[in-house]
Protein backbone atom coordinates (compact mmCIF):
# COMPACT_ATOMS: atom_id res chain seq x y z
CA UNK A 1 0.00 0.00 0.00
CA UNK A 2 1.22 3.47 -0.94
CA UNK A 3 2.19 6.38 1.21
CA UNK A 4 -1.45 8.13 -0.94
CA UNK A 5 -3.57 4.88 -0.31
CA UNK A 6 -2.85 4.88 3.17
CA UNK A 7 -4.54 8.07 3.36
CA UNK A 8 -7.96 7.14 1.30
CA UNK A 9 -10.86 4.45 1.76
CA UNK A 10 -11.13 4.94 5.25
CA UNK A 11 -14.32 3.80 6.78
CA UNK A 12 -15.09 6.79 8.73
CA UNK A 13 -17.94 7.47 11.55
CA UNK A 14 -19.59 10.89 12.08
CA UNK A 15 -21.03 11.38 14.94
CA UNK A 16 -23.41 14.68 15.31
CA UNK A 17 -26.92 15.42 16.51
CA UNK A 18 -27.24 18.15 14.07
CA UNK A 19 -28.36 16.27 10.52
CA UNK A 20 -26.86 19.59 8.94
CA UNK A 21 -22.84 19.54 10.45
CA UNK A 22 -23.22 15.37 9.37
CA UNK A 23 -24.49 16.47 5.85
CA UNK A 24 -21.38 18.53 5.49
CA UNK A 25 -18.93 16.46 6.74
CA UNK A 26 -20.47 13.61 4.28
CA UNK A 27 -20.16 15.97 1.41
CA UNK A 28 -16.52 16.79 2.52
CA UNK A 29 -15.29 13.20 2.78
CA UNK A 30 -17.44 10.92 0.31
CA UNK A 31 -15.25 10.99 -2.67
CA UNK A 32 -11.98 9.99 -0.85
CA UNK A 33 -13.77 7.48 1.84
CA UNK A 34 -16.86 5.90 3.11
CA UNK A 35 -18.97 7.72 5.31
CA UNK A 36 -21.11 6.03 8.17
CA UNK A 37 -22.91 8.46 10.39
CA UNK A 38 -25.13 8.19 13.96
CA UNK A 39 -27.20 11.17 15.65
CA UNK A 40 -26.14 10.43 19.57
CA UNK A 41 -23.03 8.74 21.46
CA UNK A 42 -25.17 5.36 21.96
CA UNK A 43 -25.85 4.79 18.15
CA UNK A 44 -22.09 5.65 17.57
CA UNK A 45 -20.82 2.72 19.88
CA UNK A 46 -23.16 0.28 18.56
CA UNK A 47 -22.36 1.18 15.04
CA UNK A 48 -18.91 1.41 15.46
CA UNK A 49 -18.84 -2.57 17.14
CA UNK A 50 -20.80 -3.59 14.20
CA UNK A 51 -18.85 -1.62 10.80
CA UNK A 52 -14.95 -1.12 12.87
CA UNK A 53 -14.75 2.21 11.20
CA UNK A 54 -11.12 3.10 10.71
CA UNK A 55 -11.80 6.71 12.42
CA UNK A 56 -14.49 8.51 14.25
CA UNK A 57 -15.59 12.24 13.82
CA UNK A 58 -17.16 12.99 17.10
CA UNK A 59 -19.30 15.88 18.26
CA UNK A 60 -18.89 16.84 22.15
CA UNK A 61 -21.77 18.55 23.18
CA UNK A 62 -24.80 15.96 22.11
CA UNK A 63 -27.92 15.18 24.58
CA UNK A 64 -27.49 11.96 26.66
CA UNK A 65 -23.91 10.83 26.35
CA UNK A 66 -21.65 13.24 25.31
CA UNK A 67 -18.56 13.16 23.07
CA UNK A 68 -16.37 12.99 25.88
CA UNK A 69 -18.38 9.77 27.32
CA UNK A 70 -17.96 8.43 24.09
CA UNK A 71 -14.58 9.00 23.94
CA UNK A 72 -14.27 6.87 27.41
CA UNK A 73 -16.21 4.37 26.38
CA UNK A 74 -14.52 3.91 23.50
CA UNK A 75 -11.06 3.46 25.58
CA UNK A 76 -12.51 1.23 27.63
CA UNK A 77 -14.10 -1.19 25.17
CA UNK A 78 -10.44 -3.99 23.96
CA UNK A 79 -12.86 -4.10 20.24
CA UNK A 80 -12.84 -0.38 20.31
CA UNK A 81 -9.82 1.15 21.82
CA UNK A 82 -7.82 1.86 19.00
CA UNK A 83 -10.07 3.31 16.78
CA UNK A 84 -8.72 7.04 16.64
CA UNK A 85 -11.61 9.93 17.67
CA UNK A 86 -11.08 13.62 16.32
CA UNK A 87 -13.46 16.19 18.25
CA UNK A 88 -15.28 18.26 16.19
CA UNK A 89 -17.01 21.07 17.60
CA UNK A 90 -18.30 24.37 18.78
CA UNK A 91 -16.20 24.37 22.16
CA UNK A 92 -13.06 26.49 20.94
CA UNK A 93 -11.52 27.28 24.78
CA UNK A 94 -7.87 25.57 25.35
CA UNK A 95 -9.56 23.83 28.24
CA UNK A 96 -12.10 22.14 25.86
CA UNK A 97 -9.23 20.91 23.56
CA UNK A 98 -7.08 19.77 26.28
CA UNK A 99 -10.02 17.97 28.26
CA UNK A 100 -10.51 16.00 24.78
CA UNK A 101 -7.25 15.39 23.92
CA UNK A 102 -6.30 14.08 27.80
CA UNK A 103 -9.56 11.80 27.39
CA UNK A 104 -8.29 9.99 24.30
CA UNK A 105 -9.12 11.84 21.04
CA UNK A 106 -6.23 12.16 18.72
CA UNK A 107 -6.85 15.46 17.14
CA UNK A 108 -9.46 18.75 18.13
CA UNK A 109 -11.30 20.23 15.63
CA UNK A 110 -12.89 23.93 15.97
CA UNK A 111 -16.23 24.78 14.62
CA UNK A 112 -16.94 26.40 12.02
CA UNK A 113 -14.44 24.21 10.10
CA UNK A 114 -12.27 24.75 6.97
CA UNK A 115 -13.79 21.59 5.06
CA UNK A 116 -10.08 21.13 3.10
CA UNK A 117 -8.72 21.50 7.03
CA UNK A 118 -10.69 18.76 7.71
CA UNK A 119 -9.82 16.70 4.74
CA UNK A 120 -6.25 17.08 5.54
CA UNK A 121 -6.51 16.19 9.49
CA UNK A 122 -8.35 12.87 8.32
CA UNK A 123 -6.42 11.78 5.94
CA UNK A 124 -2.97 12.33 8.22
CA UNK A 125 -5.35 10.56 11.04
CA UNK A 126 -5.80 7.60 9.11
CA UNK A 127 -2.16 7.01 7.48
CA UNK A 128 -1.19 7.15 11.55
CA UNK A 129 -4.03 4.53 12.23
CA UNK A 130 -3.09 2.43 9.19
CA UNK A 131 0.54 2.84 10.41
CA UNK A 132 0.09 1.63 13.56
CA UNK A 133 -2.47 -1.67 12.46
CA UNK A 134 0.44 -2.21 10.22
CA UNK A 135 2.94 -2.20 12.90
CA UNK A 136 0.80 -4.51 15.24
CA UNK A 137 -0.14 -6.90 12.58
CA UNK A 138 3.69 -7.35 12.33
CA UNK A 139 4.41 -8.02 16.04
CA UNK A 140 2.00 -10.76 15.68
CA UNK A 141 2.73 -12.14 12.81
CA UNK A 142 6.21 -14.77 12.19
CA UNK A 143 7.95 -13.16 9.42
CA UNK A 144 8.97 -16.58 7.39
CA UNK A 145 5.48 -18.45 7.90
CA UNK A 146 3.06 -15.72 7.74
CA UNK A 147 1.39 -17.14 10.57
CA UNK A 148 0.90 -15.84 14.15
CA UNK A 149 4.05 -15.64 16.17
CA UNK A 150 4.78 -17.41 19.87
CA UNK A 151 3.68 -13.76 21.71
CA UNK A 152 0.29 -13.86 19.72
CA UNK A 153 -0.31 -17.35 20.60
CA UNK A 154 0.50 -16.80 24.91
CA UNK A 155 -1.60 -13.45 24.38
CA UNK A 156 -4.52 -15.53 22.65
CA UNK A 157 -4.52 -18.80 24.65
CA UNK A 158 -4.42 -16.87 28.05
CA UNK A 159 -7.86 -14.73 26.72
CA UNK A 160 -9.19 -18.32 25.46
CA UNK A 161 -8.84 -20.33 28.23
CA UNK A 162 -10.47 -17.39 30.67
CA UNK A 163 -12.93 -17.34 28.23
CA UNK A 164 -13.67 -21.37 28.40
CA UNK A 165 -13.31 -20.86 31.68
CA UNK A 166 -15.83 -18.83 32.42
CA UNK A 167 -18.57 -21.01 29.42
CA UNK A 168 -17.95 -23.87 30.88
CA UNK A 169 -15.88 -25.27 27.67
CA UNK A 170 -13.45 -27.18 26.71
CA UNK A 171 -10.08 -26.32 25.14
CA UNK A 172 -7.78 -28.29 23.43
CA UNK A 173 -4.23 -27.87 21.73
CA UNK A 174 -1.80 -29.17 19.55
CA UNK A 175 1.87 -29.41 19.99
CA UNK A 176 3.34 -30.15 16.48
CA UNK A 177 7.45 -31.12 15.58
CA UNK A 178 8.46 -31.50 12.01
CA UNK A 179 10.41 -34.94 12.17
CA UNK A 180 14.03 -35.15 11.61
CA UNK A 181 13.88 -31.61 10.39
CA UNK A 182 17.87 -31.13 11.54
CA UNK A 183 18.67 -33.72 8.58
CA UNK A 184 16.15 -32.00 6.69
CA UNK A 185 18.43 -28.85 6.46
CA UNK A 186 21.50 -30.67 6.64
CA UNK A 187 20.42 -32.64 3.02
CA UNK A 188 19.11 -30.07 1.28
CA UNK A 189 19.85 -26.77 2.73
CA UNK A 190 18.97 -23.82 5.14
CA UNK A 191 16.91 -22.39 2.12
CA UNK A 192 14.96 -25.74 1.13
CA UNK A 193 14.05 -25.65 5.00
CA UNK A 194 12.69 -22.32 5.25
CA UNK A 195 10.16 -23.29 2.10
CA UNK A 196 9.22 -26.69 3.81
CA UNK A 197 8.39 -24.72 6.84
CA UNK A 198 6.47 -22.43 4.95
CA UNK A 199 4.51 -25.19 2.94
CA UNK A 200 4.12 -27.13 6.03
CA UNK A 201 2.17 -24.23 8.34
CA UNK A 202 0.30 -23.06 4.67
CA UNK A 203 -1.01 -26.88 4.67
CA UNK A 204 -1.73 -27.13 8.38
CA UNK A 205 -3.81 -23.82 8.44
CA UNK A 206 -5.93 -25.35 5.57
CA UNK A 207 -7.07 -27.77 8.37
CA UNK A 208 -8.48 -25.80 11.05
CA UNK A 209 -10.47 -22.70 9.70
CA UNK A 210 -12.55 -21.74 12.63
CA UNK A 211 -12.55 -18.15 13.49
CA UNK A 212 -11.39 -18.85 17.10
CA UNK A 213 -8.35 -21.48 15.87
CA UNK A 214 -5.35 -19.81 15.78
CA UNK A 215 -1.86 -21.65 14.39
CA UNK A 216 1.49 -20.11 15.98
CA UNK A 217 4.68 -20.97 15.36
CA UNK A 218 6.01 -21.49 18.75
CA UNK A 219 9.31 -21.91 17.63
CA UNK A 220 11.78 -22.87 15.12
CA UNK A 221 10.21 -26.08 13.69
CA UNK A 222 7.72 -26.08 16.29
CA UNK A 223 4.08 -25.09 16.06
CA UNK A 224 0.60 -24.85 18.27
CA UNK A 225 -2.65 -25.31 17.48
CA UNK A 226 -5.00 -23.59 19.86
CA UNK A 227 -8.59 -25.06 19.41
CA UNK A 228 -10.79 -22.89 21.75
CA UNK A 229 -14.29 -24.45 22.40
CA UNK A 230 -13.26 -27.76 20.48
CA UNK A 231 -13.45 -30.96 22.61
CA UNK A 232 -10.77 -34.31 21.95
CA UNK A 233 -12.95 -35.75 19.29
CA UNK A 234 -12.79 -32.90 17.64
CA UNK A 235 -9.16 -32.44 17.86
CA UNK A 236 -8.24 -35.80 16.64
CA UNK A 237 -10.12 -35.07 13.67
CA UNK A 238 -7.90 -31.85 12.96
CA UNK A 239 -4.75 -34.07 13.83
CA UNK A 240 -5.67 -36.81 11.18
CA UNK A 241 -6.51 -33.78 8.93
CA UNK A 242 -3.40 -32.74 9.23
CA UNK A 243 -0.90 -35.89 9.18
CA UNK A 244 -3.41 -36.08 5.86
CA UNK A 245 -2.68 -32.91 4.31
CA UNK A 246 1.65 -32.85 5.03
CA UNK A 247 1.34 -36.47 3.60
CA UNK A 248 -0.28 -35.09 0.25
CA UNK A 249 2.50 -32.92 0.55
CA UNK A 250 4.87 -35.34 -0.40
CA UNK A 251 8.15 -33.19 0.40
CA UNK A 252 11.39 -35.77 -0.06
CA UNK A 253 13.01 -36.54 2.65
CA UNK A 254 16.13 -38.77 2.04
CA UNK A 255 17.41 -39.14 4.77
CA UNK A 256 15.03 -39.25 7.07
CA UNK A 257 15.23 -42.64 9.21
CA UNK A 258 11.32 -43.11 9.79
CA UNK A 259 9.60 -42.00 6.23
CA UNK A 260 10.81 -41.19 2.50
CA UNK A 261 8.63 -37.65 3.17
CA UNK A 262 8.81 -34.97 5.73
CA UNK A 263 6.47 -36.21 8.31
CA UNK A 264 4.79 -34.50 12.03
CA UNK A 265 4.74 -35.62 15.16
CA UNK A 266 2.18 -33.80 17.70
CA UNK A 267 0.90 -33.77 21.20
CA UNK A 268 -2.74 -33.19 21.85
CA UNK A 269 -4.56 -32.09 24.98
CA UNK A 270 -7.98 -31.31 25.73
CA UNK A 271 -8.58 -30.04 29.23
CA UNK A 272 -12.02 -28.06 30.67
CA UNK A 273 -10.26 -25.66 32.46
CA UNK A 274 -11.54 -24.88 36.09
CA UNK A 275 -13.94 -22.26 36.48
CA UNK A 276 -11.41 -19.81 38.28
CA UNK A 277 -8.76 -20.59 36.50
CA UNK A 278 -6.48 -18.00 34.42
CA UNK A 279 -3.28 -20.08 33.76
CA UNK A 280 -3.23 -22.43 30.42
CA UNK A 281 -0.03 -23.48 30.98
CA UNK A 282 -1.45 -27.59 32.36
CA UNK A 283 -2.55 -27.84 28.21
CA UNK A 284 0.51 -26.83 26.98
CA UNK A 285 2.72 -28.80 29.18
CA UNK A 286 0.16 -31.86 28.87
CA UNK A 287 0.63 -31.42 24.72
CA UNK A 288 4.52 -31.32 24.92
CA UNK A 289 4.47 -34.63 27.09
CA UNK A 290 2.50 -35.90 24.25
CA UNK A 291 4.53 -34.80 21.79
CA UNK A 292 7.59 -36.56 23.25
CA UNK A 293 6.04 -39.36 23.70
CA UNK A 294 4.65 -39.20 19.69
CA UNK A 295 8.64 -38.99 18.91
CA UNK A 296 9.57 -41.60 21.58
CA UNK A 297 6.87 -43.94 20.16
CA UNK A 298 7.96 -43.46 15.95
CA UNK A 299 6.88 -40.22 15.08
CA UNK A 300 4.58 -39.46 12.08
CA UNK A 301 1.57 -39.96 14.65
CA UNK A 302 -0.21 -37.98 17.18
CA UNK A 303 -0.43 -39.02 20.75
CA UNK A 304 -3.46 -38.26 23.12
CA UNK A 305 -3.01 -38.58 26.78
CA UNK A 306 -0.65 -40.06 29.01
CA UNK A 307 -2.59 -42.65 29.77
CA UNK A 308 -3.04 -44.86 26.61
N1 LIG B 1 15.51 -23.90 7.61
C1 LIG B 1 15.18 -23.59 8.86
N2 LIG B 1 15.51 -24.43 9.85
C2 LIG B 1 15.17 -24.11 11.10
C3 LIG B 1 14.48 -22.94 11.40
N3 LIG B 1 14.29 -22.90 12.74
C4 LIG B 1 14.82 -24.02 13.26
N4 LIG B 1 15.36 -24.78 12.27
C5 LIG B 1 16.07 -26.05 12.39
O1 LIG B 1 15.24 -27.06 12.89
C6 LIG B 1 16.10 -28.10 13.39
C7 LIG B 1 15.49 -28.71 14.63
O2 LIG B 1 16.27 -29.79 14.99
P1 LIG B 1 16.03 -30.68 16.27
O3 LIG B 1 15.44 -29.86 17.36
O4 LIG B 1 17.30 -31.44 16.55
O5 LIG B 1 14.89 -31.70 15.89
P2 LIG B 1 14.68 -32.63 14.63
O6 LIG B 1 15.91 -32.74 13.77
O7 LIG B 1 13.44 -32.16 13.92
O8 LIG B 1 14.44 -34.04 15.28
P3 LIG B 1 13.14 -34.58 15.98
O9 LIG B 1 12.40 -33.39 16.50
O10 LIG B 1 13.61 -35.47 17.07
O11 LIG B 1 12.33 -35.32 14.95
C8 LIG B 1 17.47 -27.48 13.65
O12 LIG B 1 18.39 -27.99 12.72
C9 LIG B 1 17.23 -25.99 13.37
O13 LIG B 1 18.35 -25.37 12.77
C10 LIG B 1 14.18 -22.03 10.33
O14 LIG B 1 13.59 -20.97 10.49
N5 LIG B 1 14.54 -22.41 9.08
Amino acid sequence: MSWTDLARNGRILVVDDAMENIQILHHALREEHEVLFALDGEQALQIALEQQPDLILLDAVMPGMDGYAVVAALRASPRLQDIPVIFVTALSQPEDETRALDGGAVDFISKPFNVAVVRARVRSQLTIKRQADLMRELSMTDGLTGVANRRNFNDTVDAEWRRCARAGLPLSVIMIDIDHFKLYNDHYGHQAGDACLQQISAAMKRCAARPQDLLARYGGEEFILLLPQEGAEGTEVVANRMLEEVRKLAIPHATSPSAPQVTLSMGLATLLPPSDSTDPSPAIRLADANLYRAKQTGRNRYCISLDN
